[in-house]
């Protein structure tokens, strides 16, 4: 029986593999924030020197990769990424996801935008058959927390401050528990347009096209259709 770290082991091993045709001279791989993503950095060692470098989706993450001598470059100076792995807290058969667990879903969101591919690296833990039982991250600017938490109610949640945490862009996050998620790139557009919402942890408009989930049997891999 694996463990779950293990699992994670997998599931990032098999992203590194994912990403060995890609690897050149000029290729930028865009890097996820997490413990699983954890360990795909660590993995990217292997192509250290062969690849420009990488693009992270947090503070925490550039440090891992600075760590492990493994250039970081600025997304403004990138143009073109292959592709951009990462986790998630919760992902559906269609490939919608919800993340920012740990508080790095708005950088996430725009690394994400600029990779042609989003690869999702998790245990099958991850896999549910419907989004929310994992309470939705929102990166919110701190002045309009209220005002915010009172939408969010209205919409059927229940907003948590999640009080001593500072996102890397200066913002806090409430955490909404108990919603009914029908139409996750709908409701992901809802709660975008919220003033004062930066973005919410629902990645459905732009999902994974890929996950590769990591089950006591092997990986299970899934592909979004398109
Ligand atoms: O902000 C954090 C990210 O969205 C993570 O990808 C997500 O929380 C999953 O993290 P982990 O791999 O640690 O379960």
């Amino acid at each position: 029986m694996l463990t779950q770290q293990q699992l994670k082991q997998q599931a990032a091993d098999a992203a590194l593999d994912y990403i060995d045709p890609f690897v050149g001279p000029d290729v930028v791989i865009g890097v996820g924030t997490g413990s699983t993503a954890d360990l795909f950095i660590d993995g990217l060692v292997r192509f250290k020197g062969r690849v420009r470098g990488a693009v992270a989706s947090s503070e925490r993450s550039a440090a891992r990769l600075a760590a492990h001598g493994i250039t970081v470059l600025d997304l403004n100076d990138v143009a073109d990424m292959p592709v951009y792995v990462d986790g998630a807290d919760e992902i559906d058969p269609a490939l919608n996801m919800v993340k920012g667990g740990g508080g790095a879903l708005t950088r996430e969101k725009i690394v994400a935008s600029v990779a042609k591919r989003f690869v999702c690296i998790a245990d099958e833990s991850k896999l549910v058959d419907r989004l929310g039982a994992f309470p939705l991250p929102v990166e919110v600017i701190p002045m309009a927390r209220e005002a915010l938490a009172r939408r969010l109610a209205a919409l059927g949640g229940q907003p948590v401050w999640r009080q001593g945490f500072v996102t890397d862009n200066g913002n806090i996050i409430l955490d909404v528990a108990g919603l009914t998620i029908k139409d996750p790139a709908a409701f992901e557009a809802e709660v975008n347009n919220i003033p004062g919402v930066v973005t919410c942890g629902l990645f459905a408009r732009a999902g994974a096209d890929v996950a590769l989930l990591a089950t006591q049997g092997g990986i299970r891999r899934l592909d979004r259709k398109s």
